[in-house]
């Protein structure tokens, strides 16, 4: 028989929230050593055609609740003993919400394009060097600044009758403590906030018309403490009432938690992630103010220069399907060229492109055909890696770090390797955006920095590859393909 007194051991419990465009993961987390007992899952649904991307935030709501059970079932952990929970969220999609706190209408998306219009006139409006000196980035379509204009133009009815506006990741964490708090990290995906002053710039609410009353609070840090579980939120979730809630940040910023990158960790390594989005990132000391990257707050009080694809995972699956192919299915593209822009693209800066296939000969396999759709997304993330590289030479020679749902897949980590010429690192951890949700949650508990959470339960440790010979002739392909399209693909409606 087994001892009752050790299996009655409270066992001290925290719930990484990741939720992200087509799911939320929650990380059932042992607190003391950062052991990730299990992955509750949910799906969401993407609606939308034509640049529109949307999803009704109640669905990030109930995912979010199936997950955390689906999560505490998997792990056989029981629920008394979750002693915190953090949520980090896709960045910069807009959600509007009347006085009650209810959605008046689905939010729209990071990879919704219909905003570039807007994000030109914004542009122009104050003029590059401007954008960059208050909000350290410029406007592309997916920044949230880009789609409340977007809003005002198409549907001043809801943009006026917002009583509050929010990120995804804080519209769920009021949702479990009551409390409007967002942190540094994801606001600075809005392009309302200022990375030089580390608050809302005044000038840039009055450019978009914002109201600042109707903004979360910006706490120091995403694992500062946002309030507590509410008893509503706790009926919902089976969660205690009163444990801490996080202000939680965007993925990107908690996946860079995870990997124990910042402050109180390591500055300057490259992170390439592979999901929904292709993003490239750093966490550094120095801010980051440069055209083509994403000048980023990091959610520790450092930096997060980045770099984002909208076409990555879902691109290469859409030509495995279209061409009836398991996705590992594969070969180098020999002289074949995809650039899979089927969602227009935002870097480099193409909102209206379409997918692009040249170089087709009679001897192309299909497999060829989907090894260079792999190239052409690997391709278009890794040019983005040169730019985030140029300012800080050492990082030239430092291992990149893979993570993200095609970090799972031995096509794209081949693809990866070839194409980049790098030492790859593979994190044996999967989900390193709960990981880190989970160290805020741990940090917004016991008062520690999370990066400092992070590093001691090792959740970034994992395998180097070697480096593979750069494929210098596939390079030099794509790359002329795409100068030599990039006129077409600008001016396409
Ligand atoms: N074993 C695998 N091999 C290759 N790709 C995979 C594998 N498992 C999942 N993926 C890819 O991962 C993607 C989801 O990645 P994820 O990082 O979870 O996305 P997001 O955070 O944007 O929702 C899917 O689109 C799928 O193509
Ligand atoms: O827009 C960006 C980064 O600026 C994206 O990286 C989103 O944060 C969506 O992330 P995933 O769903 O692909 O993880």
């Amino acid at each position: 028989m087994r001892d009752q007194t050790l299996n009655a051991r409270p066992r001290p419990l925290v719930i990484g929230v990741d939720s992200s465009t087509q799911s939320t993961k929650a990380a059932v987390v042992d607190a003391s050593t950062g052991d990730l007992l299990a992955v509750g899952r949910a799906a969401h649904t993407v609606t939308g055609a034509q640049g529109a991307r949307e999803t009704d935030p109640e669905v990030w709501w109930r995912a979010l609740a199936e997950s955390v059970a689906d999560g505490l079932r998997t792990a056989g952990a029981a629920a008394p003993d979750v002693t915190g929970i953090a949520v980090a969220g896709q960045q910069h999609g807009l959600v509007v919400l009347d006085a009650a706190g209810r959605p008046l209408r689905d939010a729209l998306l990071w990879n919704d394009t219909r905003s570039a219009p807007q994000a030109r006139a914004l542009t122009r409006a104050l003029g590059e060097d401007a954008w960059l000196a208050r909000a350290g980035s410029l406007p592309v379509a997916s920044m949230t600044a880009t789609k409340w204009q977007w809003l005002r133009e198409n549907e001043p009815r809801t943009a006026e009758a917002a009583a509050a506006v929010r990120l995804p990741h804080d519209f769920l964490t009021e949702r479990l403590s009551g409390a409007a708090v967002t942190d540094p990290g994801d606001a600075s995906g809005t392009l309302w906030y200022s990375t030089a002053d580390g608050a809302y710039d005044p000038v840039l609410l009055e450019l978009i018309g914002l109201d600042k009353d109707l903004l979360p609070e910006v706490a120091p840090t995403g694992g500062s403490r946002a309030g507590r579980l509410t008893a509503a939120a706790a009926a919902a979730l089976g969660l205690p009432e009163g444990i801490p809630v996080a202000a939680g940040t965007g993925d990107n910023m908690a996946a860079a938690v995870g990997l124990g990158l910042g402050g109180a960790g390591l500055l300057d390594h490259p992170v390439l992630s592979l999901g929904t989005s292709g993003t490239v990132f750093a966490a550094t000391r120095t801010r980051p103010a440069a055209p083509g990257l994403a000048g980023f707050a990091a959610a520790d009080g450092t930096y997060l220069p980045l770099g984002c694809t909208l076409n990555c995972t879902l691109a290469a699956d859409k030509f495995a399907e279209l061409l009836g192919l398991d996705r590992e299915d594969i070969a180098p593209g020999g002289p074949a060229v995809v650039l899979p822009y089927l969602d227009g693209e935002r870097t480099p800066d193409l909102p209206h492109a379409s997918g692009l296939v040249t170089g087709l000969r009679h001897a192309t396999t299909r497999q060829q055909l989907l090894g260079a759709a792999y190239e052409g997304a690997v391709f278009t993330i890794l040019r983005a890696l040169d730019g985030l590289l140029a300012p800080t030479a050492p990082a030239a020679g430092l291992p990149l770090r893979l993570i993200g749902g095609g970090a799972k897949g031995r096509a794209w980590v081949e693809a990866v390797r070839r194409l980049s010429g790098r030492t790859v690192v593979l994190p044996a951890a999967t989900e390193l955006v709960a990981l880190g949700a989970a160290a805020l949650a741990q940090a917004a508990v016991t008062g520690e920095d999370p990066v400092a959470v992070a590093t001691a339960w090792d959740t970034g440790r994992g395998r180097q590859l070697p480096p593979l010979e750069r494929d210098m002739a596939a390079w030099q392909r794509i790359e002329s393909t795409l100068t030599g399209a990039a006129p077409a693909l600008l001016s396409q409606p």
